[in-house]
């Protein structure tokens, strides 16, 4: 194994230091260091932060290899800073048993760019009629220990209830796409003045925060685990607090383009802007961004969801919703927060690590701690093509934006997986 001497680097923006990578682990830290076998890499000017962690991805495979793999994904993953992804069950077939969930950890471990950690189905083929085999899932090789319908709400409270109740055996947790679906048939964008005024069907915010404020209270009832997947709404933090507030065990994630776009977007009719939940209003942008600064909201999580072009590339109410959010993360999150490193770290890879229970992920770089690491240009900017994505897709809604900010490198236990920008595999 290579041995690796990074010279210069600022970790989580401290003075200039060097950190000796050896045997998978960060061997050594300290300004001057020397080592005779190891290929220094000159950091001067990057900041290093805890490889980063996402609890919410789309990786497509098996069923959709057209709009991504877990190769390309993880890819994706690896050049956005990321040394772990959580792989959400919405697949064909879908990852609602052993089998499946098995096939996409070992798809990761074969492309062996970051850490794949599947996330099981609650309930069988996404349907919301019965749970699916959760305790198999657990016990199997990939360890599953969050499940999720995502992509649908498991809207019935009884079998939310009993999925919340079934997974304490191993300290499980259900995360809940928040969407009360008789409150969005048909809906097509934010319900407010934007869709009054283009004439498109409204996805309310209470459609959120009614099935948050329900499964907050299961979840105190049971004495469960709840994540709450994609918060969009002013309303879903206010239920948060309240439910912290009480001491209630739930956990909360808001995407990067949650945090930045609002539903004006959807004036130009581009699809690309199409997502669930819909982008919101700069009132509920504000409040998830202190939200997220306060702790109310633990985690920024991508959502990163791939759609081929057909899927993406047609009339607003056909299109698919989704956008792709690996590589450009790092950027939004800089841009909204600045560079806070330390809070950019808790909430992108120590805190998620700590949700999903990913040993040696999110740590912050210190003798003994397995290199699972990423270094940052904060000077660079970068304009987003959307032809140069690592991504099999190509629906990303910042096309041609400039963003602050460059993933110069990632190491997984000590090997790169991006240097100098590039992907290694
Ligand atoms: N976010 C989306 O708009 N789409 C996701 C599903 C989901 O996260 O609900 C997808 O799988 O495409
Ligand atoms: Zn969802
Ligand atoms: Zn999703």
């Amino acid at each position: 194994m290579t041995a690796y001497l990074i010279k210069g680097v600022s970790v989580l923006g401290g003075d200039p230091t060097d950190l000796l990578i050896r045997d998978g682990v960060v061997a050594e830290t300290g300004p001057g260091l020397t080592a005779p076998d190891a290929t220094v890499v000159d950091a001067t000017g990057l900041v290093a932060l805890p490889g980063l962690v996402d609890l919410h991805t789309h990786l497509r495979e098996p069923g959709r290899e057209d709009a991504e793999t877990v190769e390309s994904g993880s890819r994706a993953a690896a050049l956005g800073g990321y040394t772990a992804v959580c792989a959400m069950a919405n697949t064909s077939p879908v990852a609602d048993t052993a089998g499946v969930v098995e096939q996409v950890w070992r798809l990761g471990r074969e492309a062996g760019l970051v850490d794949v950690q599947p996330i099981g189905a609650v309930t069988v083929g996404l349907a919301g009629e019965r749970l699916a085999e959760l305790g198999a899932m657990a016990d199997s090789a990939a360890r599953v220990r969050i499940f999720s319908d995502d992509g649908h709400c498991v809207a019935d409270p009884k079998l939310m209830r009993r999925a919340l109740e079934y997974v304490k055996a191993f300290d499980g947790i259900i995360a809940q796409h928040a969407e009360e679906p008789r409150l969005t048939e048909g809906a097509q964008m934010h319900e407010g003045e934007v869709s009054t005024r283009l004439g498109l069907t409204g996805w309310p915010a209470v459609a959120e925060e009614a099935i948050i404020a329900r499964d907050v209270l299961l979840t105190e009832h049971v004495g469960g685990r709840l994540h709450v997947c994609h918060v969009s709404t002013a309303g879903s933090v206010e239920v948060l607090r309240q439910a912290k507030a009480r001491g209630v065990r739930v956990t909360a994630e808001v995407t990067p383009h949650h945090l930045l776009l609002t539903d004006a977007k959807a004036e130009s009719y581009d699809p690309v802007y199409k997502v669930n939940p819909p982008l919101r209003t700069a009132t509920d942008i504000a409040a998830l961004r202190a939200a997220l600064v306060e702790g109310v909201i633990d985690i920024i999580a991508t959502d990163h969801a791939p759609h081929a072009v057909e899927d993406k590339e047609c009339e607003w109410a056909y299109a698919r919703p989704g956008m792709l959010g690996l590589e450009t993360a790092l950027s939004i999150a800089l841009d909204v927060l600045g560079p806070e490193w330390d809070l950019i770290a808790e909430r992108m890879s120590r805190t998620p690590a700590r949700i999903a229970g990913l040993d040696g992920h999110g740590l912050d770089p210190a003798p003994g701690v397995p290199a699972n690491l990423t270094l940052v240009d904060p000077a660079a900017r970068r304009v987003i093509e959307p032809a140069e994505l690592a991504s099999r897709s190509r629906n990303t809604p910042y096309a041609r934006m400039t963003l602050p900010g460059r993933i110069v490198a990632t190491f997984l236990r000590g090997e790169p997986t991006v240097l100098d920008g590039k992907a290694l595999k």
